[in-house]
């Protein structure tokens, strides 16, 4: 397989820490740079964490400045959405290929993304979660709405997550949508005593998001029916489970000419 050239933006992130050693790790993989706000003109081994990069992995604080000045074929987002999306966007502008995890993102930025991959004929995954296990949550939770219409998705994050809900339940609830038949769950005259307290709507489904120190990643989606329910459940217990997601969506990028939103739409 040929080497494939990558730039991560976040490297110094809880994800983009773990991509860098991905990449370092992968024989066919070449990190040949990396873009983050705060370093700019440093290499990646002055940055704390990275004295083993042994190549030069020079810092931008600017993707287009970036792009300028390295050949990539992919770029690996791991940051915000709202600076993710200038990153996608300006990689597509230099043909090189986006391989975004960052969560978030509206169904606007998710359109304008696929317009641009469609213009350009250029491949782009957009994924919000990149562990094989949460991608077969997604593919279980969808084949059993078909029989349960009653549902609610518990998602549980470490403390530091910026966004609300998750981009795994966000994903969840719309490939439950896709096969379920639509109805307003709970008693038609429930009230709040505690605004919030059925948590977020999502075409008649709850969303119910836990922010807690000690947790990483999991979520639970409870099918419920007369006499019975359903668990069906993933948990991340390292940021190690997203990696070989992030490591097919690479290999599979640089072979691809349009836009993907989810994993499960690459997976065999
Ligand atoms: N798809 C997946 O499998 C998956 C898994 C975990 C997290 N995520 C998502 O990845 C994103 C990052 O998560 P995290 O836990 O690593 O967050 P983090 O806060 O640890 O890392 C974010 C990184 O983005 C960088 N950043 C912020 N603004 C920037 C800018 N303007 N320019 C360049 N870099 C900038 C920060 O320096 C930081 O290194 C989140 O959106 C999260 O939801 C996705
Ligand atoms: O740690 C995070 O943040 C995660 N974000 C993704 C999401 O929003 O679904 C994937 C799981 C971990």
């Amino acid at each position: 397989m040929e080497t494939i050239k990558i730039i991560i933006a976040g490297p110094r992130g809880r994800m983009g820490s773990e991509a860098v050693k991905l990449v370092e790790n992968t024989e066919h993989f070449e990190l040949i740079a990396a873009v983050d706000y705060k370093h700019d003109g440093m290499m990646l081994s002055d940055l704390p964490g990275f004295q083993s990069i042994i190549h030069s992995v020079p810092v931008f604080s600017d993707i287009e400045k970036c792009l300028q000045h390295v050949k990539a074929d992919v770029l690996i987002d791991l940051t915000t959405p709202e600076v993710g999306m200038y990153h996608a966007k300006t990689a597509l502008e230099y043909n090189v290929r986006p391989v975004v995890g960052t969560t978030g993102f509206t169904k606007k930025d998710l359109e304008e993304l696929e317009r641009i991959c469609n213009e350009k004929e250029l491949g782009c995954i957009i994924a919000p979660n990149f562990a094989i296990g949460a991608i077969l949550m997604m593919k279980f939770s969808q084949m059993a709405a078909k029989y349960f219409n009653d549902v609610e998705i518990i998602e549980l994050h470490h403390d530091q997550k910026l966004d609300a809900p998750s981009g795994t339940a966000v994903k969840t609830a719309e490939m439950i949508s896709a096969v379920r038949e639509r109805k307003k769950q709970g008693h038609p005259n429930e009230k709040e005593t505690i605004d919030g307290a059925r948590g977020a709507l999502y075409d008649g489904m709850h969303i119910h998001s836990v922010r807690l120190p000690g947790l990483i990643a999991h979520q639970q989606v409870l099918f419920g029916a007369d006499g019975q329910t359903l668990t069906i459940r993933h948990d991340s217990y390292h940021r190690g489970s997203f990696m070989s997601g992030i490591k097919i969506a690479v290999e599979t990028v640089v072979k691809n000419n349009s836009f993907v939103y989810g994993l499960e739409n690459i997976l065999d």
